[in-house]
């Protein structure tokens, strides 16, 4: 049984979920199949992933009770809005084949649409009217938190952000921690960058005789996030939830940390704009 966390609403979060950003001709449903099977109970997923439907399939086709299962899903930035974010719940509900949502998500905040106040106010009505069970945020500064908090009292539960040994983000963790937000990280393993050979990685892989994308996703963990590694491969599905054996050092959290040199991909949630 994968720990939790608890949100601020009350509600136990999987410290690890399976991400579902799908590669050149994946069997979504069968990718979460095989997670499902492994012990995966956190699934993130988006509208703009074009993913829901597999992964409604894989979680209806489970013997898994779907109480079981936490199933994130995103709001766009072509929904942003009243009207339209309540139009994008609804959508998901439909793609996903569920009833509710157990974690919906603003995907990126586009400040300068500057509309995501709105969609706010929308997602704490859906939560109201029981449709979604907890709200949060991803890609949010604090700047754009302070915002949300100031101008709706409601503070999300989680802000989904890019975290990995290349960016480990530490003012915003803090600032996560001062608020009650939960922290996941989204390319956790540093999605097709060279992350996973670094030397303190390797070096700390040999050490506790694990991989390096478990000591990877170890670090998150001892950083209090929650990693969204995403696999298709059922082995490295099962070797990524396989991480609570062992403990990172301080000499090997401090090492990894110090990979520090930025985004992967330049996406400033200041600037980035994703419709
Ligand atoms: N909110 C947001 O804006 C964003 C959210 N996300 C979420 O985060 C999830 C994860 O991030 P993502 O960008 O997919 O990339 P990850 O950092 O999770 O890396 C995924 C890649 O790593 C490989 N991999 C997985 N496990 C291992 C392992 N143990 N050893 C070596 N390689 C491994 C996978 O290949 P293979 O499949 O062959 O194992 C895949 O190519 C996404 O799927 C999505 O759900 C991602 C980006 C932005
Ligand atoms: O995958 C997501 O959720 C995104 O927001 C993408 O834009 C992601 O950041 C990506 O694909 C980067 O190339």
């Amino acid at each position: 049984m994968t720990p939790t966390v608890t949100l601020n609403d009350g509600t136990a979060l999987p410290v690890i979920g399976l991400g579902t950003v799908q590669s050149e001709g994946e069997d979504m449903a069968a990718t979460v199949t095989a997670a499902l099977s492994s012990g995966y109970r956190l699934i993130d997923t988006a509208l703009r992933y074009e993913t829901e439907p597999g992964v409604g399939r894989a979680v209806a086709a489970s013997s898994v009770p779907r109480e079981d299962i936490l199933i994130t899903t995103k709001i766009p930035g072509r929904l942003h809005g009243y009207d339209e974010a309540k139009e994008s719940a609804r959508t998901s509900l439909d793609n996903l084949g569920v009833d509710y949502i157990d974690l919906l998500l603003i995907h990126w905040p586009l400040p300068k649409v500057d509309n995501y106040i709105d969609t706010w106010r929308a997602m704490i009505d859906l939560q109201k009217e029981g449709v979604v069970r907890s709200i949060g945020v991803s890609n949010f500064t604090a700047a754009h938190l302070d915002r949300l908090v100031s101008e709706t009292s409601v503070v999300p539960s989680v802000n989904q952000i890019e975290l990995h040994p290349y960016f480990p983000q530490a003012d915003l963790r803090a600032y996560h921690a001062e608020h009650g937000i939960v922290t996941e990280s989204w390319s956790p393993l540093g999605r097709g960058s060279e992350l996973l050979t670094a030397p303190p990685v390797a070096e700390a892989a040999a050490a506790h005789g694990v991989s390096e994308g478990q000591v990877v996703l170890r670090w998150h963990i001892q950083l209090g996030a929650v990693p969204l590694p995403k696999s298709s491969n059922p082995d490295r599905q099962k070797q990524n939830l396989d991480i609570f054996g062992f403990e990172l050092t301080d000499d090997e959290m401090v090492a990894i940390s110090g990979l520090e040199r930025g985004r992967i991909w330049g996406q400033d949630p200041d600037v980035y704009e994703e419709f």
